[in-house]
């Protein structure tokens, strides 16, 4: 199981910055789609220059022109790059082409999926490196989490890696802890603390001790 620092509020400098607080204790640091919107695929490219020895994930959220666009984060550094899992087939084929192409890898994100446990199963036929179960900053405001959903692609995925993201904190990692995803994403519960260090190397702590 691994630790993924999302960092999705900051700038490119704030960004280097605390990567640099917690580097140590974590192992993929993901430039958030905010950043990318606002500083584009240059973004990527400082991280990975600053981190060379850390998997920079782009979170582009591709729904279309995806072997395009993950050639691009490719070509700008990114070690795995997202797509939408409500995208048509086809983009999601011409992702999983271009990464494996390019020795790079797709994490396809499950955000606003309806039937889970189906495309879940289609994706991991399809290809995916990992499948992330999400709930967004607009529903956690609704008090909604993605527990139940790590389950369901535990249940039916053979051959992806599993992932959840969204709204995880030190007091609920140990429940995402129970299920066993392969990748925990971590980002206000990390970002939003006083001491961040500390709450990086908490959460990796408990991670390692699975
Ligand atoms: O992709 C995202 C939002 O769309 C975030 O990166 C993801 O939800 C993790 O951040 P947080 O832990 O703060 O929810």
């Amino acid at each position: 199981m691994k630790l993924q620092l999302a960092l999705d509020l900051v700038n490119i400098p704030q960004a280097i910055e605390l990567v640099k607080e917690v580097e140590e204790h974590v192992d993929v640091v993901e430039i958030g789609t905010p950043v990318v919107i606002n500083e584009g695929l240059k973004a990527v490219k400082e991280m990975k220059a600053a981190f060379p020895n850390l998997t920079v994930l782009a979170d582009l959220k591709i729904m279309d022109a995806a072997g395009y666009e993950v050639s691009q984060a490719s070509a700008a550094g990114a070690d795995i790059i997202t797509i939408l899992g409500a995208a048509e087939d086809a983009s999601i084929k011409g992702a999983v082409e271009e990464a494996k192409k390019q020795g790079k890898q797709i994490l396809v994100d499950m955000i606003a999926v309806k039937d889970i446990a189906t495309r879940a199963k289609e994706l991991d036929e399809l290809g995916a490196d990992y499948i992330c179960v999400h709930t967004g900053y607009d529903l956690q405001a609704q008090g909604q989490n993605s527990f139940k959903d790590l389950e369901t692609i535990k249940s039916v995925v053979k051959n992806a890696k599993t992932a959840i993201a969204g709204g995880i904190k030190l007091e609920t990692l140990p429940e995402v802890i129970k299920a066993q995803p392969d990748l925990v994403i971590v980002g206000g519960g990390i970002t939003g603390q006083e001491d961040k260090n500390a709450a990086a190397a908490k959460m990796q702590e408990l991670i390692k001790q699975g």
